[in-house]
């Protein structure tokens, strides 16, 4: 059953990614903010309709939400799509306060073609999947990139521009300054060797202690999440798990992990798994392949002498 869905994402590969898989259900229309190019771009992936709503150098795109609410009101979309970005989550959230209705938030799976929206979400940090069919006039939902199945070639859109006006929002943000995120050269997606630290480590100085077994095992080094967003000990980009990174090594060494379901979802695919931790019952020790219960700090010193001779 076609269905009247636009789409928004402020990332032109995500937005035409999702556009084009919206596209095999019907008419679709896309919500562009940002550069102009965003229109043909829009257009190549299937939209029949563009609504540009401007240029985003002088705003937050978050600034955009009462334009956009405005033209839901005015023309009834059925379903909304935006792409998992900070962003479309932002958008996605105060529309849905605005409608008073929920997010089906983070989809990896989702049916347009019935007559309710289903999609396929995980929880409890990727422990189970949840199953949500949405009612009522307005459905909102986040989707990954890849979720909704798309042509080999993208089929381009009569692509129709609507320039809508910007609608002030009663406050809106102001962007002050901006700071460059510290990122690591590393991609631990593709390494075939990592050695993770966790909160075993007690003080951040140790971690050069740990990279000396990382190095004489040719291992990249990455963490538990802990360790990269509490602590930021590590870069983000360093953390194993569900809200991480996804890792299919060959060899995953953990020292000082517990090894909780958010994390070992990301190490699934790494082919041996081997633990040092000091506690025997810690999750981590019934998981592994071969485990070491002892002291890191008298182990990881005493292997990384062994195999550096
Ligand atoms: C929505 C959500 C998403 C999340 N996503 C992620 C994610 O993507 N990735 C992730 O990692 N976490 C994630 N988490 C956090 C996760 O639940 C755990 O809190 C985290 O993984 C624990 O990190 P850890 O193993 O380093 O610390 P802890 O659980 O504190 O474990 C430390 C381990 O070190 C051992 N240890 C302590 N001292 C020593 C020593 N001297 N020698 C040897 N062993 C020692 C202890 O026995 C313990 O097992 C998420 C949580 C939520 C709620």
């Amino acid at each position: 059953m076609a269905k009247k869905v636009w789409v928004f994402s402020d990332k032109p590969a995500f937005m035409q990614d999702i556009t084009a898989g919206a596209k095999e259900c019907g008419e679709v229309s896309v919500i562009a903010v940002g550069s102009r190019d965003l229109i043909t771009a829009a257009a190549q992936a299937g939209a029949d309709t563009v609504y540009y709503l401007g240029d985003t150098s002088e705003r937050m795109a978050e600034s955009y939400t009462d334009t956009i609410a405005k033209l839901v009101e005015d023309e009834k979309p059925e379903v909304l799509l935006f792409g998992a970005t900070l962003t479309g989550r932002a958008i996605a959230g105060r529309l849905a306060a605005r409608f008073e209705t929920s997010v089906l938030a983070d989809a990896k799976e989702l049916d347009l073609t019935s007559e309710v929206t289903n999609g396929v979400s995980m929880v409890y940090g990727g422990g189970a999947n949840l199953k949500q069919s949405v009612k009522g006039d307005l459905t909102l939902v986040i989707l990954g990139f890849g979720v909704l199945e798309k042509p080999e070639e993208m089929k381009a859109g009569a692509g129709n521009v609507v320039e809508v006006p910007y609608v002030e929002p009663a406050w809106s943000i102001t962007l002050s300054d901006e700071q460059k995120r510290e990122s690591a050269s590393v991609n631990l997606a593709a390494a075939k060797k990592i050695v993770s630290i966790g909160l075993g480590i007690a003080n951040k100085e140790d971690i050069s202690m740990v990279k000396e077994l990382a190095d004489a095992l040719d291992a990249e080094l990455g963490c538990s999440r802990p360790i990269a967003e509490g602590l930021e000990w590590l870069p983000k980009e360093c953390y194993i798990g569900i809200s991480g990174v996804f890792v299919k090594s060959d060899l995953y060494l953990a020292v000082g992990v517990s090894g909780q379901v958010q994390h070992m979802v990301g190490l699934k695919d790494a082919k041996i798994l081997a633990a040092i931790n000091k506690d025997a019952n810690a999750p981590i020790m019934r998981q592994c392949d071969y485990g070491i219960v002892g002291d890191l700090y008298e182990i990881v010193p005493a292997l990384a002498k062994k195999l550096s001779k």
